[in-house]
């Protein structure tokens, strides 16, 4: 109940435009509109050149004077450097304060403020009005404190002067002052409450958003970089929310501060416009700003370095950021202490990580990084003699008999004046890159995975009875940022409940027909019909929904056994019965029986945490702490893999399985065993041997005794199908099948 109200909450806080409206929209040439930037309907679904699928179609980046027609087009013209011709800054770059940039900013702005001002209000729409309201009064606490310090040291002098010690009056005066305190105090608590609770509330809407676009987008989406640049920057955005200036960037909370900086900033000036010091007052007001404004304005004049603004960094710097990284992150890895040790990496990775952070923090510079001696010199003079120089309206407005407490009132006046404008100056700067973060989080609101097919053009799988029929002509593909296609011309006909073999040589693109065969990648050409459809009519997610498989990189999840294999068929993930069923297909009861904890116990997924240098595995005396995990050997996982497509491979409404190398790890007994049961599971349920087949299999395998079992083979070399058919036609035939089968028996 709470997760449905939780998705209608986010559905109407982002209401997702229907595909029809999107169609519309595209072809609209309103800019006001937002299009979808999934490519173009594909009408008969002809396979496209690979340039023109994908997310965002019009790669082409407007000029920036132009008036770009949606968010995702802002944000991409913001990236383009105006130092280079060709090419992006990278995520996160901070992007300089150009005309181009500020008209796109304001666009972005125009596009994505009422929808993110709808997140803020949606929720506590009274909570979000206080919020506001209280940034204006909270603007004007430190005016009143002035005042009520002023009268009192008025009081005082007076007091002094007069000889006249009655007390009443200052005593009165240091109880309001109490009073104020008092008020202050409790109404800054409300307000931060209050600001925590809205703030609260609208980071979770903008953490759900971002998790749920995460988890819908597809592999092919994400190997796209601009998309992963446009994700990394709506991250950003998400971070911001942490906190007052979280990550060192500006929320949307931040802002709102901006109203208690305005309120702040006109309660100064009315304050000083209520004092009155005589003619000499212009001149006096102008050397107070000039003089309080010089070190700030100093400081936003020092060279390069010193500025709010990040640098433009150049590729090199970036490839040395990265490289720095990569040897931090290596010198910190559980995962590859075993090999950095076993190799002895330390020192390498130091020599790297060094080089790589000396060029970055500029220490082969030949350049002075430090200001020579006589700059230093003259700006201190300088500076002092400024500050010298705030003396004087003083001197001016004690000739004018002004009292002590104006005075005081006057100075904290002029102070919070020019400290207050240099924020908001700092604050906009900010702004401005907060912007476009958020230009990056509404865009990325709106990516439409890859795979996904349009409306118009979805079609819904239908099972049928006797598993799944696939069919691949001509299928080519190609791995984003590779010049040789991983598969390229591949064609052959699976019938529903047949069993195929995969086997070739290593690389020669087994795999990856497995990942597009289950639609995990897509392909650049051919044409790949599931049971007479052409898949890309499918949703992918129903297609995914009859499909069990056991992938050659298989996931390890740092979980209990239960876990590791329940997310196989999460209906099921509490279901005792069930886990134990899928486990026992997969010949793992000894294992689980042989954990501490049988199939509650926790598994070490780097295979670290069981060792006895990790301190997260050991309790009092030394003891194997009770939530330490337990490692596995290679086989042992490879059953957890196997147990958790088993959860689902019975089903009824699973009609493919696919087994990449499922058995690599396993002895040639056990391996026996796991072929017969898939060969059972494809049987249905209580089949005897005869049974008709219900599920189409194919496993990839480099054992040839375990493929002849199958209906038919298939022989892989350099990503095409070289040989197809039965065991017995390839031998026959004498080709690469042949001479690989009797190489290996
Ligand atoms: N993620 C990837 N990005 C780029 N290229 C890849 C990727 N995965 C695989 N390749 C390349 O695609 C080709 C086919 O790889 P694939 O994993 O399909 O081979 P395979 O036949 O399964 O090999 P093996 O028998 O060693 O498991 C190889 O040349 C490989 O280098």
């Amino acid at each position: 109940m709470a997760d449905s109200l939780g998705l209608l909450l986010c559905d109407t806080l982002w209401p997702k435009p229907s595909r029809d409206c999107l169609a519309q929209l595209d072809s609209d040439p309103d800019p006001e509109q937002e299009p979808d930037i999934k490519p173009d309907p594909e009408p008969e679904l002809k396979p496209e050149p690979e340039s023109e699928r994908g997310h965002f179609v019009d790669r082409s980046v407007p000029p920036p004077e132009s008036h770009p027609r949606s968010v995702y087009h802002a944000w991409l013209a913001s990236r383009v450097p105006t130092c280079q011709n060709g090419g992006y800054t990278s995520a996160g770059a901070q992007r300089p304060l150009t005309r181009a940039n500020l008209r796109l900013a304001q666009r972005i702005a125009e596009l994505c403020v009422p929808q993110i001002f709808q997140i803020f209000w949606s929720r506590h729409p009274f909570r979000a009005f206080i919020m506001v309201a209280f940034s204006f009064v909270r603007g004007t606490f430190p005016v009143f404190k002035g005042y009520t310090h002023a009268l009192i040291i008025n009081e005082i002098q007076c007091l002094l002067s007069s000889g006249h010690y009655t007390w009443s009056y200052l005593i009165r005066l240091l109880g309001a002052e109490f009073l104020r305190l008092a008020a202050e105090k409790t109404l800054d608590t409300f307000a931060t409450n209050n600001e925590h609770l809205v703030q609260n509330s609208a980071r979770f809407i903008v953490e759900y958003q971002q998790m749920e676009q995460r988890v819908r987008l597809d592999i092919p989406t994400l190997s796209d970089p601009t998309v992963r640049d446009l994700l990394a920057e709506s991250d950003l955005f998400v971070s911001s929310f942490q906190g007052v200036g979280g990550f060192g960037l500006l929320s949307p909370f931040d802002l709102i501060r901006v109203f208690s900086l305005i309120s702040e900033l006109a309660s100064h000036i009315f304050v000083l416009s209520t004092i009155s010091y005589g003619p000499l007052s212009i001149f006096a007001l102008l050397i107070s700003f000039l003089s309080a404004a010089y070190p700030l304005v100093q400081s936003s004049l020092l060279p390069r370095g010193y500025h709010v603004d990040t640098p433009v960094y150049s590729e090199e710097e970036i490839r040395l950021t990265e490289k720095q990284e990569q040897m931090r992150q290596l010198s910190l890895s559980d995962t590859h202490r075993p090999e950095v040790m076993l190799f002895g990496l330390g020192p390498w990775i130091l020599q790297t990580w060094a080089a790589a952070r000396q060029a970055v923090l500029g220490l082969h510079s030949s350049q002075p990084s430090l200001q020579s001696p006589s700059s230093i010199f003259s700006h201190m003079n300088v500076v002092e003699i400024i500050a010298a120089l705030q003396n004087l309206p003083f001197v001016l407005m004690l000739q004018t008999s002004t009292s002590l407490g104006s005075l005081a009132l006057y100075r904290s006046s002029v102070q919070s004046i020019v400290y207050t404008i240099s924020t908001l100056f700092i604050t906009l700067q900010m702004a401005v890159q907060g912007v476009f973060l958020m230009g990056a989080f509404c865009a990325s609101m709106e990516i439409e995975p890859f795979l996904q097919p349009r409306e118009e053009s979805r079609v819904k799988y239908e099972s049928w009875s006797g598993g799944m029929k696939i069919e691949a002509r001509n299928l080519s593909y190609t791995y984003p940022g590779c010049t040789e296609p991983a598969l390229r011309n591949v064609s052959f006909t699976l019938e529903a409940g047949e069993t195929l073999a995969v086997v070739g040589y290593n690389g020669s693109g087994k795999s990856t027909l497995g990942k597009v065969l289950s639609r995990i990648v897509d392909f650049n050409s051919g044409e790949l019909l599931i049971n007479d459809v052409d898949v890309r009519h499918y949703e992918p997610a129903e297609l995914h929904r009859a499909t069990t498989a056991v992938f050659q990189s298989f996931c390890k999840y740092n979980g209990t056994v239960a876990e590791n294999v329940g997310v196989g068929y999460i209906h099921d993930l509490d279901c005792p019965a069930a886990l134990r069923k899928a486990v026992q297909l997969a010949e793992g009861d000894h294992i689980v029986r042989s954990l501490p904890h049988g199939i509650n116990t926790r598994l070490d997924a780097l295979g670290l945490d069981s060792m006895s240098y990790s301190p997260s595995g050991m309790g009092a005396c030394g003891a194997r702490a009770p939530w330490a995990s337990h490692g596995l050997s290679g086989g042992e996982w490879q059953r957890i893999a196997l147990a958790r497509a088993f959860m689902r491979a019975h089903q009824p409404e699973v009609h493919f399985l696919l087994f990449d190398e499922p058995t690599s790890a396993l002895d040639a007994h056990a391996q026996n065993k796991i072929f017969q049961t898939i060969d059972s599971i494809a049987r249905g349920p209580g089949a005897d041997g005869d049974a008709a087949k219900v599920k189409t299999v194919l496993f990839i395998t480099h054992r040839l005794s375990v493929a002849r079992r199958a209906d038919k083979i298939a022989m892989m070399e350099h990503g095409s199908i070289t040989e197809f058919g039965t065991h017995d036609e390839l031998l026959k035939r004498g080709g690469s099948y042949a001479a690989l089968y009797h190489a290996s028996v």
